[in-house]
């Protein structure tokens, strides 16, 4: 059992992903992955052939998760609870993931244009090796957003490094007409799941 005094590893280096977490309270130190672990365990983001969203982002999550846990292991650290997460934007049945740049950014914002969307997050929690994962579904409708507006967005930066090329914590905000699911859920890192995870491996938020 780990007492909630303990801290827990975030397996990110998603800053939206810290401060998330660290809203709920939990302690936690950042286990940076992708820098540092050697090649063979390192994530590959790729999807395959026929992959569906769901089975992506469950199967980035594990890797991470499981990236993070065999990091623990070689650096000889304490082996407390690693946290992962992955998140992608879903239309039409197709994976949105991060824009490799401006064109591609602008393509994204349009395509999303007075549209309905999905945004999938996984989170894993690696206890003792053993990977426990959950999934966050959030509908977010968007209004009609104008050339203007979408080269705004860009330029203020925030489609940067986000999946979909927006940010829901951004000027995004005022295109969203309505979300049906988990506002932290589409950030990166949803706090209802995270929490049932951690209370089930011992960590409790409310002490
Ligand atoms: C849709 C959306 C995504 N995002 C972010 C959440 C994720 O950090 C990012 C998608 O990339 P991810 O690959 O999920 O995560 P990451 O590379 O940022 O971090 P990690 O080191 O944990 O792999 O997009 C927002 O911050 N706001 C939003 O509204």
């Amino acid at each position: 059992m780990v007492s909630a005094k303990d801290y827990i590893y975030l397996a990110s280096r998603s800053a939206r992903r810290r401060e998330l977490l660290k809203q709920i309270g939990i302690r936690h130190n950042v286990l940076l992955m992708r820098e540092t672990l050697t090649r063979p365990v390192d994530v590959d983001e790729t999807p395959l052939a026929e992959e569906s969203p769901t089975d992506y982002v469950y199967r980035i999550t594990h890797a991470k998760a499981e990236a993070g846990w065999l990091r623990l292991r070689q650096r000889k650290l304490p082996l407390s609870p690693v946290l992962a997460a992955d998140t992608v934007v879903v239309l039409d049945g197709c994976i949105l993931g991060k824009p490799r740049d401006t064109e591609h950014a602008e393509e994204m914002l349009r395509a999303l244009s007075g549209r309905k969307h999905q945004v999938l997050t996984a989170i894993g929690l690696a206890v003792q090796g053993e990977i426990k994962l959950r999934l966050s579904t959030t509908i977010v409708r968007f209004r009609d957003i104008s050339q203007r507006e979408i080269k705004a967005c860009i330029a203020s930066g925030e489609s940067h490094d986000k999946a979909g090329a927006y940010a829901i914590q951004g000027l995004a905000a005022a295109f969203i007409i309505e979300i049906c699911g988990s506002y932290s859920g589409v950030m990166g890192l949803p706090l209802f799941e995270t929490a049932q995870l951690l209370e089930e491996a011992g960590i409790s938020i409310f002490f």
